[in-house]
């Protein structure tokens, strides 16, 4: 780790599009991509492997610290591969029942603690994009650019079920609304690294703007923050 690595985080809640523009600015600035919400579905599922309950903090803390998790990376970020304890689970990790448990180990302060190292180890020149929803306020406090995105909540499920369509996946909108509420609330209310925007963070509500639009807005926030030789301009 570096130092003087240029960090920009991105804070936002489930399905506000915080992964899919932090590939696309970590692709345009020829930057490392940190995609932490990865790495607590990795533990979510490797519990859910062990049969661990979601409240059974020691034994996720132990498995937190001895996860074998490795992140295959690829020039294109869409392309990388996740392996854990040698088995791929890149669309595994993307199921429902994963997200909702991620969500509840994540409210366990020894696991977050557990976890900290593992994400501050992505932070390498040349600069690092850091997607998640304590990267500016905990886990990153010294980025040089921090970025809280987010849309309504019926924008995120629409977003998501669309998504989902794509991959031949029934789904209700309804249910993707309420579980979108749900997930908000406990990554909001829990006490250790509640999802909130960092302080001096450029605030983007995305529910009407389009994809390009939203990564303009970061890259022009960005180059203000930045020195001309950090973000390669
Ligand atoms: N501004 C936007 N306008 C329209 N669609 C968008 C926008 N941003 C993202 N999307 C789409 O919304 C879906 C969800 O986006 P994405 O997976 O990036 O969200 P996320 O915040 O990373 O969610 P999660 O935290 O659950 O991983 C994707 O299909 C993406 O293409
Ligand atoms: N920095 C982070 C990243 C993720 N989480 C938790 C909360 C989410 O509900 C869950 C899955 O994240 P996603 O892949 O949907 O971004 O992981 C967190 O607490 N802190």
């Amino acid at each position: 780790m570096t130092k003087n690595t240029p960090v920009i985080t991105i804070d936002g809640p489930s399905g506000s599009g915080k992964g899919t523009v932090s590939r696309i600015l970590a692709d345009q600035l020829g930057w490392h991509l940190l995609d932490s919400g990865a790495i607590y579905r990795v533990l979510a599922l490797a519990a859910l492997h062990h049969g661990f309950a979601a409240d059974d903090e020691e034994s996720l803390v132990a498995l937190a610290g001895s996860l074998d998790v490795k992140f295959d990376v690829e020039e294109d970020p869409e392309l990388t591969h996740i392996i854990l304890e040698g088995e791929d689970v890149t669309m595994t990790i993307r199921t429902q029942d994963v997200a909702n448990m991620a969500s509840k180990v994540a409210a366990l302060p020894r696991v977050r603690e557990a976890l900290l190292r593992r994400q501050r180890a992505f932070k390498e020149l040349p600069g690092l994009v850091a997607d998640g929803r304590d990267m500016g306020t905990v886990v990153f406090p010294d980025a040089a650019a921090k970025i809280f995105l987010t849309a309504s909540p019926e924008e995120r499920a629409r977003r998501r079920f669309e998504q989902l369509q794509e991959k031949g996946i029934d789904a209700k909108i309804d249910q993707l609304i309420t579980e979108i509420r749900e997930r908000d609330d406990r990554d909001t209310n829990r006490s250790v690294a509640p999802l909130r925007a960092a302080e001096g963070s450029l605030f983007i509500d995305s529910t009407n703007l389009s994809i390009t639009e939203v990564v303009d807005q970061i890259l022009q926030f960005a180059h203000g923050k930045l020195t001309q030789s950090e973000t390669g301009s």
